[in-house]
């Protein structure tokens, strides 16, 4: 069997085995309700509403049209994970364009894991000038290796396991982004 249908194999495994920790209709609903929470934050503000590529993208999309203020979009890209399954440094592939300073900004991303990724992006913000800044994530997982102890995102769509995640945005070694809940990684498979 070649490597590509080997790894084809792989990632259809991983997804008929993974465990559906939030179901399709439940991701909407909680973001439906985040939404509200947001709008009721950025009364009376003119934001940055900034994505993390990759994984923040599907999310911003669902959250950002729910969103009932006027708003600028960015994006930016630092990845720790690189397609793998666990962190090293922060990378930055791609700061934003929009100058922060002076700004009220929102950074909105897929996952709050260890944590490091938004420390670090937070930091860049600030260090840019930023009146303010915020964080918005679909979901926080709970285990006690965070960067700082009792690290929280502003605003939390929802909680999970402590079990590798893909799907709404997260990826399994690059793919099953598209996965429109959110699935655990079986242990056997991670
Ligand atoms: O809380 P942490 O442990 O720092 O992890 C969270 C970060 O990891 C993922 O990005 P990744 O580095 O995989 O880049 P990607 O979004 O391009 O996949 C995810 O999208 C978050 O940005
Ligand atoms: O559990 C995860 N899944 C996908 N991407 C991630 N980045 C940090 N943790 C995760």
């Amino acid at each position: 069997m070649s490597s590509a249908d080997q790894l084809q194999q792989e990632l259809r495994r991983v997804r008929r085995e993974a465990i559906e920790l939030h179901s399709s209709d439940q991701v909407q609903e909680a973001i439906g309700k985040l939404a509200f929470e947001v709008t009721e934050a950025y009364a009376g503000k003119v934001p940055v509403f900034v994505t993390i590529m990759n994984g923040g993208m599907i999310f911003a999309a669902e959250l950002v049209k729910r969103l009932d203020f006027p708003l600028e979009m960015d994006y930016l890209h630092a990845s720790r994970y690189l397609g793998e399954t666990t962190g090293g440094e922060v990378e930055w592939l791609v700061t934003p364009n929009a100058s922060l300073a002076g700004r009220d900004v929102l950074i909105v991303d897929d996952i709050l894991d260890v944590g490091s990724t938004l420390l670090s992006i937070i930091d860049a913000c600030k260090a840019q000038g930023a009146a303010s800044v915020k964080t918005c994530v679909l979901v926080d997982k709970q285990h006690d290796r965070k960067a700082r102890p009792g690290l929280k995102a502003d605003f939390t769509a929802l909680q999970a396991e402590d079990l590798y995640l893909f799907g709404m945005g997260m990826d399994y070694k690059g793919f099953w982004r598209n996965a429109p809940g959110i699935y655990g990684v079986r242990e056997s498979n991670s």
